[in-house]
């Protein structure tokens, strides 16, 4: 499935104005239900009790996710109503340069929870990294990522296809 998944992502992901236009993966129904499939596969037997997404695109794979491995679902937050406790973090400058404050409802984990990260693109890792710290502060065991496409190279994250395999569209 993970092959099938990448085959698609190579052959489907438009690029408009230099930019990848990740959406595009998602409007193709083959393509989401292979993607999907593709980020749980390696967690099947993890035991993945919480599956962590930032918003917005982590939002969508992440709770499609969530649903394949039988998880539930954990919100981090960038801006917007949040109600309860929340632990917050500052990112370090991400892809763009910016500092992202993230939030995460502070009763969403516990100490038992096994939790995979899953996103659409991980570029310097801020994010990801941030949200690592978050979900260790909870207590709960942080087994990973899975992201589409890997531009970090970390061993901690598993992803479909490299940036160097895509390149920079037309
Ligand atoms: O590895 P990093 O440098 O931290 O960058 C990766 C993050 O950046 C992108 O999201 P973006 O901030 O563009 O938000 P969006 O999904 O709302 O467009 C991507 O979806 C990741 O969440």
């Amino acid at each position: 499935m993970t092959d099938h998944a990448a085959d698609l992502v190579r052959e489907r992901l438009r690029w408009i104005d230099g930019h990848a236009d990740v959406w595009s993966l998602f409007r193709d129904p083959p393509t989401l239900a292979a993607v999907v499939k593709a980020l749980a596969d390696p967690y099947r037997a993890e035991g993945v009790t919480a599956v962590c997404g930032v918003e917005s695109r982590g939002f969508l794979l992440g709770g499609a996710v969530a649903v394949e491995l039988g998880a539930g679902f954990v919100a981090v937050r960038k801006g917007g109503l949040f109600p309860g406790s929340k632990i917050s973090r500052s990112t370090t400058p991400d892809y763009r340069g910016q500092r992202h404050r993230l939030r995460l409802q502070r009763a969403a984990l516990r100490p038992d929870d096994r939790v995979l990260f899953v996103d659409d693109w991980i570029e310097t890792g801020s994010q990801a990294t941030t949200v690592r710290t978050m979900v260790e502060e909870c207590g709960a065991t942080w087994l990973g990522g899975s992201v589409i496409v890997d531009q970090l190279g970390d061993p901690g994250v598993r992803g479909l296809v490299t940036a160097d395999e895509l390149g920079t569209g037309p």
